[in-house]
């Protein structure tokens, strides 16, 4: 007798670690789907993902804020990846389609609703993504990270589940991790990440006040991004400088205090380790948006919140010198990280995948049908 065919879900995420993680978390939720995966060309889904699922690509893109031969050419894009979009979950017989959101949320959610499958869209900011806001309304059932985006979102059908993290993030430390590192075991441990991508302005700041905490006896492990110019800009025996590192949980566990952009993805990951962060949201993010998820955090008592264009160097080597000598205020943040953590995102939005789905796919396995 041959196995019965598993219900199959087209999973639209793309481009930054913030929308392709809680996407992937999710995904490992779903043993009981067949996954496929949607996605762009040359963006981190064909790193992070071909391996796992099987990668569809079309071309999407922003449209640009005055109208002219540019938008033109972005929508008549949008339309052919919708058409492409539609032919492949009709032919794919998918059952739905789960978002992160970002761009390629929309020709899957047209192409999607055209065909009346269920689209479930999760968005991780405190202040919801512009194509959310557009969306949200067309979409079963919004997944929210943050509680206060409800309010930007008052005609879709929202649930808060926080924000899904990777496995690693919810396994037992690994008293092996970091053996790579080579870093101190009692040295206070700083580490030093601007998202996905790094961030050039936050490494050059760092950089200029680093000297001062390596005399305070901390260590410093520094993500860099691949895009910095001066990568080897430092050189000390307590300072490492990576790119990328793939063990975020087991580094964020042993870290005294992070400093951080603040994207959605990255401070989800402070809340469930219990770190205490310093946060320096990217000032060109679209609408602010990481100043919102920042500010959740500021006002929780979690972090501490900078904006770049008021920040000086002192003003950091500063802040952390004293974070470091003041071990009691470290551990009220972390405590105040932990108590903003959702351990089980992951889960609670594969069930909402999975709720949304399920009628259809019941209509779908009936014998005859
Ligand atoms: C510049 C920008 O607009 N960034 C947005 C982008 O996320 P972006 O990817 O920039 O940032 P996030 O903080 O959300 O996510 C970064 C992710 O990459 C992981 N990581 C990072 C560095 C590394 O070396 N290894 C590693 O695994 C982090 O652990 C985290 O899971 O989408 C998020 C979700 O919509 C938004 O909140 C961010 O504002």
């Amino acid at each position: 007798m041959r196995p019965p065919t598993l219900p199959r879900l087209l999973i639209a995420a793309s481009g930054t670690g913030g929308h392709l993680f809680p996407a992937i978390a999710t995904a490992e939720q779903l043993a009981d789907y067949q996954i496929e995966w949607l996605g762009v060309p040359d963006r981190l889904e064909t790193k992070l993902v071909s391996d796992r699922y099987r990668l569809h690509t079309v071309k999407v893109g922003g449209f640009q804020q005055k109208l002219g031969l540019g938008t033109l050419k972005t929508l008549l894009g949008l339309m052919g990846s919708v058409f492409k979009v539609r032919k492949l979950l009709r032919e794919g017989q998918f059952s739905g389609v789960f978002t992160t959101g970002g761009y390629i949320a929309g020709p899957a959610l047209f192409a999607a609703r055209s065909l009346g499958l269920p689209v479930i869209l999760h968005e991780s900011n405190a202040l919801p993504g512009k194509v959310t806001r557009l969306f949200a309304p067309w979409c079963s059932t919004v997944a929210l990270g943050f509680e206060s985006a409800t309010k930007y979102l008052k005609n879709a059908k929202t649930i808060c589940v926080g924000t899904p993290v990777r496995s690693q993030f919810r396994s037992a430390p690994d008293p092996t991790a970091l053996k790579d590192l080579a870093i101190s075991k009692e040295a206070p441990l700083i580490v030093v990440v601007g998202g996905s991508q790094g961030a050039v302005a936050l490494n050059q700041l760092v950089r200029q006040c680093a000297p001062a905490w390596f005399e305070a006896g901390a260590w410093v492990v520094h993500i860099t991004g691949e895009s910095d110019p001066d990568l080897r800009g430092l050189a000390h025996p307590h300072y490492r400088a990576l790119p990328f590192y793939h063990n975020m949980a087991a580094l964020f566990q042993r870290a005294n205090l992070a400093i951080s952009r603040a994207g959605a993805g990255t401070l989800t990951e402070l809340a469930v380790t219990h770190t205490p962060s310093i946060l320096i949201p990217y000032p060109f993010a679209a609408e602010d948006h990481q100043t919102y998820n920042a500010t959740v955090f500021a006002n929780a008592g979690a972090a501490i919140l900078f904006r770049q264009s008021e920040l000086t160097p002192d003003m950091l080597q500063n802040s952390v010198l004293t974070l470091l000598k003041e071990r009691m205020r470290l551990d009220q943040m972390a405590e105040r990280a932990a108590a903003l953590a959702v351990i089980d995102s992951a889960e609670q939005t594969a069930q909402l995948v999975r709720d949304s789905l399920a009628p259809r796919s019941a209509t779908m396995s009936k014998p005859g049908l």
